[in-house]
């Protein structure tokens, strides 16, 4: 088992014309595309054209993408794997900032638009005192602000440890404007201007920090697959074949509420997956942290009582389904929460 695709990868505008030509000259009937949003979008497109055509060609999506942003399905393929490695990278910025006199780590993980594999790896780690990442906005200055929390952290802990996901804080650089060869548009370099702030910051503030900024991005993706994942991959390959011989086309493979599921493509496209900030997830990923909200003006429904209040409440309120109140009460009974929505 290596990483990588052998298979090769692709950035940019296939003609989808083309292709279907080709599958009309070859005889294939049936295309198994291997990939994220991107490249279920262009088996949707292949799909159409084959029916226009009459054409009798499966088309067939299998969800593979670090990101974990298709919609509807728990997970895919590769998620897993880069959640586990990018624990590793957490791990050892926390050993460095840790052994060094007021050491900062701050990671860069990736994820255009959605921050997944920031929000687990955190989780995973244990060891992160913040996690930025595109889905929930932050201020990086002012006493709620990003900078004044590491400050407070340091001098807490005398270390402190930051992830960012790649698609954080578009707001606060100037967009590059561009986008890659499929379509996607190219980010600002967050972690490294962020980087960049925190060490002028601290030397502005006249306090000694030792600041480190590892970027372990592609060494994450192009790492091997895990076990889980290896299994994961096998059952939707058979599922896909299950499914193609069954005579379905433009559908993809996923778990789903834990089920092995068949999925419409379009329905699968409709939009990216992203992190809910108002999930159990993401609750359970800022308890961890200890984060507060890194806004001046937090959203009107919660401004009223204080963030301790607040966390417990919220997820009383997810997990028991318990009225909103200031202060949470406890539940009449402690069965188990009734079953969540989605996984995440
Ligand atoms: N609407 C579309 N029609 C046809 N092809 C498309 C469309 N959108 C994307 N593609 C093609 O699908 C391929 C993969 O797309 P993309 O580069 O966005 O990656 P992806 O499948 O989303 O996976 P990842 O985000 O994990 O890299 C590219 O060759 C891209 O041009
Ligand atoms: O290989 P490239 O073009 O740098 O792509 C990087 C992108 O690919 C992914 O790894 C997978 O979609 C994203 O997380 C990241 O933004």
């Amino acid at each position: 088992m290596h990483g990588g695709s052998f298979l090769g990868v692709s950035r940019g505008h296939p003609n989808v014309t083309e292709i279907a030509d080709k599958l009309e000259e070859w005889g294939i009937n049936m295309l198994f595309i291997i990939g994220g949003n991107g490249s279920h979008a262009g088996a949707d497109a292949i799909d159409q054209i084959c029916r226009n055509r009459k054409l009798l060609i499966v088309i067939v999506g299998i969800p593979k993408t670090i990101d974990n942003d298709i919609l509807l399905i728990d997970k895919t393929f590769g998620f897993d794997t880069a959640v586990e490695e990018a624990q590793r990278a957490i791990n050892a910025a926390y050993v460095e900032a840790s052994s060094a006199y007021n050491g900062v780590g701050i990671v860069k993980l990736m994820g255009r638009q959605s921050g997944f594999i920031a929000m687990y790896a955190t989780l995973a780690s244990g060891q992160v005192d913040a996690v930025l990442i595109p889905e929930v906005p932050f201020e990086m200055d002012g006493k709620n602000g990003v900078l004044q929390f590491m400050k407070r952290r340091l001098q807490k802990n005398g270390n402190c440890v930051v992830v960012v996901a790649e698609g954080a804080g578009q707001s606060l650089l100037e967009g590059t404007g561009g986008f890659d060869a499929s379509g996607n548009p190219i980010l600002g370099d967050f972690g490294k201007w962020f980087y960049t702030q925190v060490k002028s910051h601290f030397k502005e503030i006249d306090l000694q920090a030792d600041v480190k900024y590892i970027d372990p991005t592609y060494m994450i993706r192009a790492r091997p697959c895990n076990s889980s994942d290896h299994i994961y991959c096998s059952v939707l390959g058979q599922n896909a074949v299950h499914g193609a011989f069954a005579g379905y086309t433009n559908f993809t493979v996923g778990l789903v509420n834990n089920h092995y599921c068949l999925l419409p493509i379009p329905e699968a496209i409709k939009q990216t997956q992203s992190v809910d900030p108002n999930s159990n997830m993401w609750h359970r990923c800022v308890m961890s942290t200890g984060q507060p909200d890194f806004v001046s003006s937090p959203p009107e429904t919660i401004r009223s009582y204080p963030l301790s209040q607040r966390r417990a409440s919220s997820l009383l309120q997810m997990q028991y389904q318990l009225p909103s109140s200031p202060t949470p009460t406890k539940p009449a009974t402690t069965k188990a929460p009734s079953t969540e929505t989605s996984s995440f």
